[in-house]
């Protein structure tokens, strides 16, 4: 096992109280500032959350010329991306890795520069992560991609032209790709079976203030028409419906009671009635949704991850944890990430039994069905949790052994702590917040 450094000590078994906030959206604030490359004038970012991929694409901004400034309000960004053209770009390569984010900066950057530099994507290892979709789509429009041993270098040898694309796939990043190219290209783009997560919709309103004119269609069509100029923005960014549901299910299996302030009801409507489901409680308000554990058996579900409003594949896992404490056998069958299950292997370390399976289970044929990838589970509960020394994964599944750790009887050593910063502002804030029993080894935490 590869342990890294950064350890945290959870003492389990108090159930998690309080209240927390979430702000922006991971996966839209940076599509958001990304967006302000396009503009000819300064955008105003508000409700932006101190987080690791923000930092991230702030870096990649600077280095490409967009000065970034915090604003008159806490949380919010002012970005300047007037003097675009004239920055010495230096030092790209030690973006390599960071996030997902950087192939989104393409068509940015061939609209004002004629050419781009990528280099590798980072992101979340749970499954391949091909990019094939997004070069498609781009040389679609006229760019040339050549493949170099540190990146991906793309030309415009023109104005990129507007297109008809069909995505084989709903994906969200395409998605994005395709609305931040066709805003500036030249002519209409019509895309069909486009990605429709809320973090898409919130993109859209921010290019359509800059000036860009987009049209969605209730069938996953979305038409661009080209516009030659964008000006800037001022927004306030959707709050995080991951982040929000994390906490829920936190919640649920440490018999917990939590207030989610910033929490919305329209972008988790999926995630509230399987909530339900399962035998949790929530109360919306206008500020925010409280979810709590009401006493009782949990109960358990089927339940298929799929594209909006289908339920968030980010859910899938931190929900998991709860369902360990449900009575009787839950169904999981992932549908978007082929290897978004390995993280169970340490629940069933803990005590939990889950049982992976190649074959799509609970309904409907996905495509990793018939391609060996242990896709479904099969959980058994409920199962008391131990204590154990984890090592975090990835990002959802680091957070869904934090909360399989708070859940358990004993202590845990939770290793590789710093991954959940990439998504979850001032975490051990909140969990210290929310009476969980925490240390950083060596460190005051609260
Ligand atoms: C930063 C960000 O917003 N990340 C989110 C985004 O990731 P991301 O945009 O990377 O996810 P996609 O929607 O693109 O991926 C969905 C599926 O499409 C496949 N695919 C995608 C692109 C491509 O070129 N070829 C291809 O085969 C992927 O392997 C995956 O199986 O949407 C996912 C699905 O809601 C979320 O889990 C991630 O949190
Ligand atoms: C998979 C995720 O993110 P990313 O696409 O940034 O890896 C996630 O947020 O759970």
């Amino acid at each position: 096992m590869t342990v890294n450094d950064d350890v945290l000590l959870v003492h389990g078994g108090t159930p998690l109280e309080g209240e927390i906030r979430v702000r922006g959206a991971k996966n839209l604030v940076p599509k958001a500032m990304v967006a302000a490359l396009l503009g000819s004038e300064p955008s105003r970012l508000r409700n932006v959350p101190d987080i690791r991929d923000v930092r991230v694409v702030r870096g990649l901004l600077q280095l490409h010329g967009v000065t970034v400034r915090p604003g008159e309000e806490p949380g919010e960004l002012v970005l300047d991306p007037t003097r675009v053209e004239s920055a010495n770009v230096a030092d790209i390569d030690a973006h390599a890795g960071s996030s997902r984010i950087p192939i989104l900066f393409c068509g940015p950057l061939l609209h004002r520069l004629g050419h781009a530099f990528i280099p590798g994507l980072g992101g979340c290892d749970i499954g391949g992560r091909p990019i094939d979709f997004h070069f498609d789509v781009l040389r679609q429009f006229g760019a040339t991609i050549e493949k170099r041993a540190d990146g991906q270098y793309l030309e415009a040898p023109q104005r990129l032209r507007g297109t008809k694309i069909r995505l084989p796939y709903p994906s969200v990043g395409a998605t994005e790709q395709v609305l931040l190219t066709a805003v500036l290209a030249e002519g209409v783009t019509e895309l069909s079976n486009a990605a429709v997560e809320p973090e898409i919709e919130d993109l859209i309103c921010v290019l359509q203030k800059m000036g860009a004119i987009i049209a969605m269609d209730t069938d996953r069509t979305i038409r661009i028409t080209g516009v030659e100029k964008l000006g800037g923005y001022t927004h306030r960014a959707l709050p995080d419906r991951l982040e929000a549901a994390s906490w829920a299910s936190a919640a649920l299996a440490t018999n917990g009671n939590i207030y989610v302030r910033g929490a919305q009801q329209r972008s988790m409507m999926t995630f509230l009635n399987t909530y339900r489901k399962v035998g949790g409680a929530f109360e919306i308000d206008d500020e925010g949704i409280r979810f709590w554990h009401p006493g009782g058996q949990l109960k358990s579900i089927a339940l298929e991850t799929d594209v909006h409003p289908g339920f968030q594949t980010d859910w899938q896992q931190p929900l998991v944890v709860a369902l360990t404490q449900a009575t009787g056998l839950s169904i999981i069958h992932e549908t978007v990430y082929e290897s978004r299950l390995g993280f169970t292997s340490a629940l069933n370390q803990m005590g939990a039994h889950i049982q992976l399976y190649r074959e799509c289970l609970g309904g409907s044929a996905c495509r990793f069905g018939a391609r060996n990838f242990l896709h479904s589970a099969v959980v058994s509960g409920p199962t008391k949790l131990q204590g154990a020394d984890l090592v975090i994964p990835d990002l959802r599944g680091g957070f869904s052994y934090l909360i399989a750790a708070l859940a358990a009887e004993g202590t845990s050593r939770v290793h590789g702590i710093e991954l959940i910063n990439r998504g979850y502002e001032n975490f051990m804030e909140k969990l210290v917040e929310l009476g969980a029993k925490v240390e950083l080894p060596g460190k005051a935490l609260g």
